[in-house]
């Protein structure tokens, strides 16, 4: 190759010639992902309806994928890496707050353009965000249906409505450094969603009382208070957001809508880390 050619197909020293080598696209795998947008309708504003969930789902997988290494450092004692994917969960879930400004450019009747193309469809169905539930504790066995015939996500919400979530290993962890947890707690049925238990709000309280001499359960609670508070913001938004754009009809999913959703805003995640602040 003469340097002249050369010149007209380089940039700045640039790799241009990817017949034999690994390029972004190819390492990213964009074909499937930039090729997986399908708008239903003529409307212009159902690619941002279908890139937002899009994009939320990612999130979620790698919300999953952290909470995943969450459980089993706790498990193992190894506290540092948790305290940092903590740290990331709850930044992601920011993340996902601040995506419904996007959405919220969407207006009633654009919205109306798009919906009959919907059918049944709806983010209740959701199985990676029914397992963001499940791992932080809130189970519900009766959701499982959804996914029946979907085998590959129902195996793996089977499998974790059964595991111990995220906050059951923070009480073992709480066992394990010397509180009395009531044996009844910590062989509570693991398929229900996790209730208020008077010693694992004792223990807590005790942590909260002297940081100094349990520092690492302190910032492991306050984590998760973190987490806590990032997604009742998201449930908030979802549910506000939702309000604005199709006021009080029923969901495509079935259920009444707009009050469904504000029910959910009473789910506590971690009910003892709230419940002892007005102790202290
Ligand atoms: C125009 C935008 C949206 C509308 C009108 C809307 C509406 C609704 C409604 C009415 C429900 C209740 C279930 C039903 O009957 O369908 C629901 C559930 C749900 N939506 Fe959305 N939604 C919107 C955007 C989103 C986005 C961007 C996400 C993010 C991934 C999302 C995720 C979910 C999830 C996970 C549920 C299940 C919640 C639960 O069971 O606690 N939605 N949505
Ligand atoms: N439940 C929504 C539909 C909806 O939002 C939706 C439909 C398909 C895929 C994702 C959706 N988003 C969240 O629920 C509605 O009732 O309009």
């Amino acid at each position: 190759m003469s340097d002249d050619k050369k010149d007209s197909t380089t940039w700045h020293g640039a790799e241009m010639d990817f017949s034999s080598a690994m390029s972004y696209g190819d390492y990213l795998g964009l074909e499937q992902i930039l090729g997986a947008q399908h708008p239903r309708s003529p409307n212009h504003n159902e690619m941002l309806f279908i890139i937002q969930h899009q994009t939320s789902e990612l999130w979620l997988k790698l919300m999953l994928h952290e909470l995943q290494a969450v459980r089993r450092n706790l498990r193992a004692g190894e506290l540092a890496p948790a305290f940092k994917m903590l740290a990331r969960v709850a930044r992601i879930m920011d993340q996902l707050v601040h995506a419904w400004d996007v959405l919220a450019t969407m207006t009633p009747p654009e919205y109306t353009a798009i919906r009959p193309f919907l059918g049944a469809s709806s983010g209740f169905q959701s199985h990676q965000y029914r397992e963001l539930e499940f791992i932080l504790g809130n189970k519900n066995a009766a959701l499982l249906t959804v996914h029946a015939t979907a085998p590959a996500a129902r195996t793996i919400l089977e499998h974790e409505l059964n595991a111990a979530s995220v906050y059951d290993e923070a009480v073992m962890l709480l066992a394990r450094s010397g509180f009395a947890i009531a044996p009844g707690r910590l062989a509570a049925d693991r398929t229900l969603p996790t209730y208020h238990d008077d010693s694992v709000e004792a223990a807590w309280l005790a942590v909260y009382q002297d940081p100094s001499t349990h520092w690492a359960l302190y910032e492991l609670a306050e984590k998760l208070v973190d987490l806590e508070t990032a997604f009742r913001f998201w449930r908030f938004r979802h549910v506000t957001t939702v309000e604005r754009i199709i006021g009080f009809k029923t969901g495509t999913g079935g259920t009444a809508g707009v009050s469904y959703l504000r029910k959910m805003l009473d789910v506590v995640l971690f009910p003892e880390l709230f419940t002892l602040r007005t102790a202290l």
